[in-house]
């Protein structure tokens, strides 16, 4: 029998605790405020980013804080990591702005390096700035860093479910920087052995099928991407094994998301699995706040006082 693994609760804890932390950091005249910047005019990225940044915004704003979405899709193509930028300057020098996420991905033609280069180290609720990127290569504290929201809700979610990563074969499906690079990073420090596949592997089969935990990382749901699609199916896996599915897209037609996982054929052989809904999203969200609170508290000492203490 399956166990879900789900991110409910590590959602509630971060909302409660990030609700404490508002009204620590309102006492010394600082209200946490995310700033959301939506760059992709892809109409499915458009559709899954929408959604994404209102989730996160409801969040913020259900602890006390406060959010704002900058939708710069419309930007004709050669003027918008122009205007990015500028948007990045000014939230930058806001001292009413305490956090900033740029949704990813960006279309082809933005400079995305530039974008993160811009932004303040400090307001960087991903962790995506070229620094904090670096940061990771030499140690993380899954307490106390503002880590890259997804993987370090993964790491909760195994934290949580008494999930054994040490020695353990781990095989990460997508290489991307806002989840399977930064990941499998991480996975390495907490000594497991791990495989990363991507779009160009030669094979992807033997790996998926000896490993002991599979991660999720790609969004090309066949559904939606006839080139180069990928789904995980119960077939493809060993009996057993702890399945984590992060991927997934909006199809603006319907409305209807797909995912990187066949929840059905996958929970019949798995040990321990993601739901597609009530998962990693939920656990990501969780982080999101918590780096928010984190990135809050940064901006504090600058504005306000050095001496303030931080979570
Ligand atoms: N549930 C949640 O909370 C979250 C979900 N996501 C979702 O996770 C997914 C990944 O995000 P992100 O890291 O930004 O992804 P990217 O789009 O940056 O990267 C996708 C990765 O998938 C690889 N890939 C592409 N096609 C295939 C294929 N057919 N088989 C195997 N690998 C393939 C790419 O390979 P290559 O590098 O060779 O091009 C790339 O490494 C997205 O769907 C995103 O929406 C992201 C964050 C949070
Ligand atoms: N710079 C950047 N940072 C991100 O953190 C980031 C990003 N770009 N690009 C896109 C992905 C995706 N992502 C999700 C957030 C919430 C849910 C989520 O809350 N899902 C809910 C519900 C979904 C629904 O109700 O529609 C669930 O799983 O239960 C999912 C996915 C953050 N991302």
């Amino acid at each position: 029998m399956v166990t879900w693994i789900r991110g409910e609760g590590l959602h509630r804890q971060a909302k409660e605790w990030a609700r404490e932390h508002v009204k620590r950091l309102e006492e010394v005249g600082i209200t946490p405020k995310l700033a959301i910047i939506l760059l992709n005019d892809d109409p499915v990225e458009l559709a899954t980013q929408r959604r994404f940044a209102s989730l996160k915004a409801r969040d913020v704003r259900e602890v006390g804080g406060e959010a704002e979405i900058y939708e710069l899709h419309d930007v004709p193509p050669e003027r918008r990591t122009k205007e990015a930028l500028r948007l990045i300057e000014s939230l930058n020098k806001r001292d009413d702005v305490t956090g900033v996420i740029i949704q990813k991905p960006v279309p082809p033609f933005v400079d995305e390096r530039a974008l993160f280069a811009a932004l303040s180290p400090e307001k960087d609720v991903d962790a995506l700035t070229p620094d904090n990127k670096k940061r990771l290569l030499d140690r993380f504290d899954l307490d106390n860093d503002v880590l890259p929201c997804t993987p370090a809700g993964i790491l909760e979610l195994f934290r949580m479910y008494g999930i054994e990563i040490r020695g353990k074969d781990v095989v990460v499906v997508g290489k991307g920087e806002l989840v399977g690079k930064p990941l499998s990073v991480m996975l390495m420090q907490l000594d497991a052995t791990v495989t990363v596949l991507h779009a160009l592997s030669k094979e992807r089969e033997p790996y998926v099928k000896r490993a002991d935990i599979v991660i999720s990382a790609v969004g090309r749901p066949p559904e939606i991407y006839r080139d180069n699609p990928w789904r995980l199916t119960g077939e493809m896996i060993k009996e057993g094994v702890v399945v984590v599915g992060v991927g997934g897209k909006v199809d603006p037609i319907s409305g209807k998301w797909h995912f990187d996982v066949d929840e059905k054929s996958v929970a019949e052989k798995a040990s321990y699995l993601t739901p597609n809904i009530g998962g990693v999203g939920l656990a990501t969200r969780a982080r999101v706040l918590k780096n928010l609170i984190r990135t809050s508290y940064q901006v504090a000492r600058l504005v306000v006082s050095s001496r303030i203490v931080g979570p």
